[in-house]
């Protein structure tokens, strides 16, 4: 019999409302404010200016009840708010895996992006309802949403995956994705001013 560190769960069904963006049972949520996301938009004065506003809420995280321990499999649904601060389309914060394991995104509603980065390359996958990105190990990931409508998508990781902040809080991520008459562009990282 194959022993484990941590029991894992019993087998039960998940109930995925891909029009309402659920999951059932639900898990825990998570709400980011913009003052969640210091440090990681280019112009920190309108970030500033926004946060001493009404400090919206720019994504939303629902989660299955599978907990994030190793060798478990759990899901969450983001769902990201239209909008820019200076410029720059609302994002997730972004994030490496600390023991660099691989995760999938399936988009749900809205138009979005995922920008990947590994300290060296980028890569960008844009995300429409039906596509699924697919994260390679050792490469941080961020969601951006590009369209004027709320952007959902579905992940799914290793429970032990982890989420390392300050190395995108170090390092960036490759590119910044701003909106534009046409739509967007992704510009060079930059500095923050
Ligand atoms: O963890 P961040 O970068 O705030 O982004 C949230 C999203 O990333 C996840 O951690 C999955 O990688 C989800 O909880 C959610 O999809």
């Amino acid at each position: 019999m194959q022993s484990y560190a941590a029991t894992p769960i019993a087998p039960f069904a998940i109930q995925f409302d891909a029009a309402a963006a659920t999951l059932s049972p639900p898990g825990p949520t998570l709400e980011r404010r913009m003052s969640d996301l210091e440090g990681l938009f280019a112009d920190r004065d309108a970030w500033q200016k926004a946060v001493d506003g009404d400090n919206p809420v720019v994504y939303r995280v629902q989660s299955s009840p599978v907990p994030e321990i190793d060798r478990e499999l759990p899901q969450s649904i983001t769902t990201i708010e239209p909008g820019t601060t200076g410029g720059e389309l609302w994002m997730t914060k972004g994030h490496q895996h600390p023991n660099y394991q691989g995760e999938i995104y399936l988009a749900l509603h809205g138009t979005g992006g995922l920008l990947m980065f590994d300290g060296d390359r980028v890569e960008w996958v844009t995300m429409a309802p039906g596509t699924i990105g697919y994260i390679p190990p050792g490469w941080a990931h961020r969601s951006i949403n590009i369209g004027d409508e709320p952007y959902s998508m579905l992940a799914v990781y290793p429970g032990g995956a982890g989420h390392d902040y300050n190395w995108v809080l170090e390092h960036g991520m490759g590119n910044r994705v701003y909106k534009t008459p046409n739509g967007f562009e992704l510009r060079p990282y930059g500095g923050l001013s």
